[in-house]
């Protein structure tokens, strides 16, 4: 008994859903599943009309018999529609949510677990990801079953006024039955489900060999038959259970048919030989039988259940994911920081690791003065892009805090915005130049401080060479789109820094910001920046000596501390590792080598 309230529940859970359909879908959805619903009687009770009226006039039974299947045939085509228009409406609401709340953290590192990718996989409910049903479906589908509860009622009333014991020996087998196909559906999706991991490998493979920043290099060595076959190979991993399991469904089937099909030809028989033989009425008997077959058809239409059972797994998902990715409470009132300059930001006994085996950063101190200009230099590997996503709150210290003028840069309102950030590994968004530079600020962009980002960052006759200027989309795909080279999206990216400088943030980082340019271009991209960053903080990660020699200030990092630090000339004078690799860059400039320094190198 337990388990009805449950039900209930469950049910009610998916109709909340409907709420995203909006009051004119959900009130037309309703109309057509009653009508729907209640056809089947209706027309067990026209027929039987219709069978009596025989003998005389028949015309007003026959009207009502093509009326109702005039209706049956609206309703058919309406409710499609209809469900469709909700199914769409929830399943965006879904996939709002759902990139929301994956988005709803301040820092990332719960989102590269790889559980919750997986769980992100399953939640998006996406076609292409999601073989199965979505959640949209599932609401419509618990909506239809309700109703379809109605419509049994009718046509049980129609059968029981033949004979009350036929309802139970129809009903009773055909819900059975239905228990029993939809515990194989059930395993079915969990199948699914469980096996998501190689799912999601079965997809890298797969659109490996048809990504195009992948094609050079897959034509150039040969990966397109490797590629191949590990997408086979997950494909394997993935279905060869549910493959499994779908033979035993469809076996299954055959049972589940006859459980069902044999109460009903014995009911068929019952109400023939009582009409043949025993003289009851045909009329009534043909209403008897056409209401015993509403009862099983609408017990024995499984798809309903069926889309309820397969779309839970992406609202059991998106729960979970909810419960993972809370974004912080915020107990504290938000702080700020009092000067309109930039504030003093300190790294007090930072630790951090990605995992808890390899910590990165093992008690860091590090100062950052207002309005200096602070070079970050060290190996390969030595925590240095680390410590700007620490600055940057995208990862939290497991020990030690990061302050900016004595306030928890955790807990300080729009503490990014303070921050102009070009990352390593910045983002190349298929958008507008324009919309590349401005897609930080909401609100209206201002098309003066693009231009002059533009300019300053050094790429202003390669954008007014662009047929539509800035706002050419830097996608190939689109109407006139093109695309940047590596050295030209850097300085995209550095415009994006320079713009929010001009919207206001304080601290310019730049993290290996010329990596990809020429040395021409990073000599003139640095002569202008000493000029655009008076007044506020710069921190620069650079392997590229000859430009970090400019800094007020020069940190290296190793072993997850600042190992050096002072002025060029300090740490030239100083003769430690920051001197060496100095050194070592000039004579590789000199005798014309790419001045990058592998750890091996030194001493
Ligand atoms: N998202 C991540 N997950 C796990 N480990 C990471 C992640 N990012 C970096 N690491 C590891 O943390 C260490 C420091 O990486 P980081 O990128 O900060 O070094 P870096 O000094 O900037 O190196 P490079 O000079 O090569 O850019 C490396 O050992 C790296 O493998």
């Amino acid at each position: 008994m337990r388990r009805f309230p449950l039900l209930v529940r469950d049910r009610l859970m998916f109709l909340r859903l409907l709420r995203h359909a909006g009051p004119t879908v959900v009130t037309g959805l309703v109309a057509v599943g009653l009508v729907s619903a209640a056809l089947p009687a209706l027309a067990a009770a026209a027929t039987g009309w219709l069978l009596s009226s025989l003998s005389g006039d028949f015309t007003a039974p026959l009207m009502a018999v093509g009326g109702l299947l005039l209706v049956g045939q609206c309703c058919h085509i309406a409710s499609g529609l209809i469900g469709l228009a909700a199914t769409s409406r929830v399943d965006v609401a879904h996939r709002a949510e759902v990139a929301k709340v994956a988005t709803g953290t301040a820092t990332v590192d719960v989102i590269e677990q790889q559980d919750v990718q997986d769980l992100l996989g399953v939640a998006r409910a996406d076609l292409g990801e999601w073989v199965e049903r979505t959640p949209g479906q599932g609401a419509v589908a618990a909506l239809r079953i309700v109703l379809q509860y109605f419509g049994l009622t009718a046509s049980a009333v129609v059968v029981a006024a033949w004979s009350p014991w036929l309802v139970p020996v129809l009903i009773v087998p055909a819900l059975a039955v239905r228990a029993h196909a939809i515990r194989l559906w059930k395993r079915r999706f969990q199948n699914y489900v469980d096996g998501m991991e190689h799912h999601r490998r079965y997809r890298y493979w797969g659109e490996l060999p048809m990504n195009r920043s992948e094609a050079k290099e897959m034509r150039i060595f040969g990966l397109t038959e490797w590629a191949i076959g590990n997408h086979q190979l997950e494909l394997h991993r993935h279905l060869d259970d549910e493959w499994t399991h779908n033979r035993t469904m469809v076996s299954a089937e055959w049972i589940q048919t006859a459980a069902s099909l044999i109460p009903l030809a014995g009911v068929f028989c019952a109400v023939g030989y009582a009409t043949a033989v025993q003289g009851s009425p045909v009329g009534v008997a043909s209403a008897a039988l056409s209401a015993g077959w509403g009862i099983f058809t609408a017990i024995a239409n499984h798809g309903e259940t069926i889309s309820i059972e397969g779309s839970r797994a992406s609202l059991k998902a998106l729960a979970e994911l909810r419960e993972r990715l809370r974004p912080e409470k915020q107990g504290r009132s938000p702080g700020t920081i009092d000067s309109d300059g930039p504030p003093l930001v300190r790294f007090a006994g930072v630790e951090f690791g990605y995992d808890e085996r390899t910590p990165i950063m093992k008690g860091l101190d590090l100062e950052i003065r207002p309005g200096e200009t602070l070079a970050v230099v060290g190996f390969n590997g030595a925590g240095k892009s680390t410590l700007i996503k620490l600055l940057a709150g995208v990862y939290r210290p497991t020990g030690g805090g990061i302050t900016a003028d004595g306030v928890g840069t955790a807990e300080i309102e729009r503490w990014n915005a303070k921050l102009a950030i070009v990352f390593q590994d910045f983002v190349k968004y298929h958008l507008t130049v324009a919309e590349n530079i401005s897609l930080g600020f909401p609100g209206p962009a201002d098309p003066e401080l693009i231009g002059k980002a533009i300019e300053d960052a050094g790429f202003g006759d390669v954008v007014a060479g662009l047929d539509a200027g800035a706002d050419t989309p830097l996608d190939r795909s689109r109407d006139g789109g093109t695309d940047f080279s590596g050295g030209q999206w850097q300085q995209l990216a550095l415009a994006r820094a320079l713009y929010a400088i001009g919207r206001g943030a304080k601290i310019l980082v730049l993290d290996e910001p010329t990596a990809h340019l020429d040395v021409r271009t990073e000599k003139a991209l640095f002569d202008r920046l000493e000029g655009l960053t008076d007044g506020i903080t710069t921190i620069l990660v650079s392997h590229r000596l000859s430009t970090v020699r400019r800094a007020d200030r020069i940190v290296l990092l190793a072993d997850g501390k600042v190992a050096e630090s002072g002025t060029h000339a300090e740490l030239t004078a100083l003769g430690g590792d920051y001197a060496h690799m100095y050194r070592l860059q000039a004579q590789r400039y000199k005798s014309g080598y790419d001045d990058r320094l592998e750890a091996g190198e030194l001493r």
